[in-house]
């Protein structure tokens, strides 16, 4: 019987700059999605996340000239309106995490949630797609290895662990990546057969 899914052949080309992003989506992905990474550090635009996402996947798709897939990751405070959200990496880069649990001192509402958004574009004439990942939780004073952006600060709601606690495999069962890359999956199994390079 004729398949009518569309046929992908280039691997699709995650790219990154971010060597703790790429190891969680190797951990996530497995071999369920063929795809190669490159490192380069996209411009980001400011403005709402799935646009900044979006841009970041434009760019990429231009400089690889074949299918791209990027992520944009928030970490949103609810008493902020949901702010840092997509500027946290540089809140993170000036005050590290701490700084970002101080950043709620002032308030009562410490509960935050944590957003990431992949990006696919299937080549540099074609309009991205997003999917989204959200996971819910609260600020909390650092804890765990600080060897990953803000997640010894982050913690999940029904866990007493912050995600820089939980064992990885833990924290890939319910993370905002995960989310996102469970309907990222769906869509590429549902849409497109996987074919060899010639
Ligand atoms: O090249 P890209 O993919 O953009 O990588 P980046 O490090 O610039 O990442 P973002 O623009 O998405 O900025 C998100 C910030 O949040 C951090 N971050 C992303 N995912 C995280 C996670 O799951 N846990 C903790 N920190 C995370 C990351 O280190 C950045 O400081
Ligand atoms: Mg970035």
């Amino acid at each position: 019987m004729a398949s009518n899914k569309l046929p992908l052949v280039k691997p699709i080309t995650f790219v990154t700059g971010n060597a703790k992003k790429l190891e969680e989506v190797k951990m996530i992905l497995g071999q369920s999605i063929p795809f190669q990474a490159v490192k380069f550090d996209l411009p980001e635009l400011q403005g709402e996340p799935e646009e900044i996402s979006k841009e970041k996947a434009r760019i990429a798709a231009r400089e690889v000239g074949g299918p791209v897939l990027v992520e944009d990751t928030c970490l949103c405070f609810n008493a902020l309106k949901g702010l840092p959200g997509p500027y946290v990496k540089w809140f993170l880069q000036k005050t590290g995490p701490e700084g970002l649990n101080n950043m709620l001192a002032a308030y009562e509402d410490k509960t935050a949630y944590a957003l990431c958004i992949f990006s696919l574009s299937l080549g540099p004439d074609h309009e991205p797609t997003s999917f989204e990942g959200r996971t819910e939780g609260k600020i909390v004073p650092a804890r765990g290895p600080n060897d990953f952006g803000w997640d010894p600060v982050f913690q999940p709601h029904g866990y007493n662990l912050t995600y820089a606690e939980m064992p990885k495999e833990e924290k890939n069962k319910i993370s905002h990546r995960r989310r996102a890359l469970d309907k990222l999956r769906e869509h590429l199994c549902t849409q497109y057969s996987f074919m060899d390079q010639p």
